[in-house]
């Protein structure tokens, strides 16, 4: 179906897949996309006043003040992105501006990723690859870079919506001892991966593998503190590919360089981008990523195709398809 007028799309981003913006302007859309890469936010101001939409394609600050510079006439917003800490969201309640965001189509690519963070925390690639760097090779000594396994281990999951979900999944085949869950409410389907929703205290002290995946909210900020860490195995392996705010980062540190927990796999850091020296990247035993858990090219093009289809629904007077609230 054909939108009865043409409407303005500001495009946050000059690198946003070709296939989203032809979808777009095949439903009468006028793509106004700013050039500057990193997002200039002085660009986005110029440029966004009069627009219908908004597709937000990066993860700076998208609040009141981008709001205001739209304009009244604004009818719909997509981030494109799981993950919608950076929006305000109470605003956009307040002046009922739709939002979408799009979560459904990532859980594949970091459920990849993650479970790789999984492997090379567990087994030492960050500090297997220094030791080749600094000629030690100790391949004569039987103890050297001793791993943990996946199989027979508990593996826990601190959210369990699609990327857990996904990840558990993958792990049907891997001869896992348990899997088990922390999230608000028991989810339906937990059976269909066998899994047991558990209380957090006994998700920190069960879990041989603790996959952080769940939205950065005043709830669950730094909910990965001293004290949990506390309880965890020293056998125990950390992986976050949630946002980095779910971590007080110092405490991890500690945690790991203390031997409290075994191993860490971060897609996910505060801040981002880390600097060079931040002193988590010192440690042997911690798998740092520079945030690459939807950075694979099928996944890219088809959250920038949900992004949008979020606006083009908006626009028609239709529920989007991945609504933010
Ligand atoms: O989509 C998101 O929110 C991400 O953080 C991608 O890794």
């Amino acid at each position: 179906m054909c939108v009865s007028r043409a409407f303005k799309v500001l495009v946050s981003h000059p690198q946003v897949p070709v296939a989203a913006l032809q979808l777009l302007r095949s439903r009468g859309a006028e793509t106004i996309i700013c050039q500057s890469v990193p997002p200039s936010r002085d660009e986005i101001l110029e440029k966004v006043g009069g627009v219908d939409a908004i597709f937000w394609a990066h993860y700076q600050p998208l609040n009141a003040a981008i709001l205001d510079a739209a304009g009244p006439q604004l009818r719909a917003v997509s981030t494109m992105s799981s993950g919608i800490d950076f929006a305000d969201v109470e605003e956009f309640k307040r002046r009922q501006i739709p939002l979408g965001h799009t979560p459904g189509v990532v859980k594949n690519s970091v459920a990849d990723l993650a479970i790789g963070l999984m492997i090379a925390a567990g087994r030492h690639f960050h500090a297997g690859r220094r030791d080749i760097e600094t000629s030690q090779w100790l391949t004569e000594q039987i103890d050297w870079r001793m791993g943990v396994e996946i199989r027979d281990s508990v593996i826990g999951f601190f959210g369990f919506g699609g990327i857990s979900q996904a990840i558990a999944k993958r792990l049907q085949c891997w001869d896992v001892a348990k899997i088990i869950y922390t999230a608000r409410n028991r989810k339906e389907n937990d059976i269909d991966f066998k899994a047991e929703h558990v209380p957090f205290e006994r998700l920190l002290k069960e879990s041989d593998f603790l996959v952080v995946a769940a939205p950065l909210t005043n709830e669950t900020r730094e909910k990965f503190n001293a004290k949990a860490f506390a309880q965890m195995k020293r056998s125990a392996v950390f992986v976050n590919v949630a946002r980095g705010g779910l971590v007080n980062q110092v405490d991890l540190h500690k945690a790991l360089s203390s031997g409290q927990i075994f191993a860490a796999g971060l897609d996910v850091t505060t801040p981002e981008p880390l600097p060079a020296d931040s002193p988590i990247l010192k440690l042997p035993n911690c798998v740092v990523l520079p945030h690459l858990g939807t950075q694979t090219m099928k996944t890219t093009i088809e959250m920038s195709l949900l992004a949008a289809n979020n606006i083009i629904n908006a626009i028609e007077d239709k529920p989007m398809v991945s609504p933010a609230y």
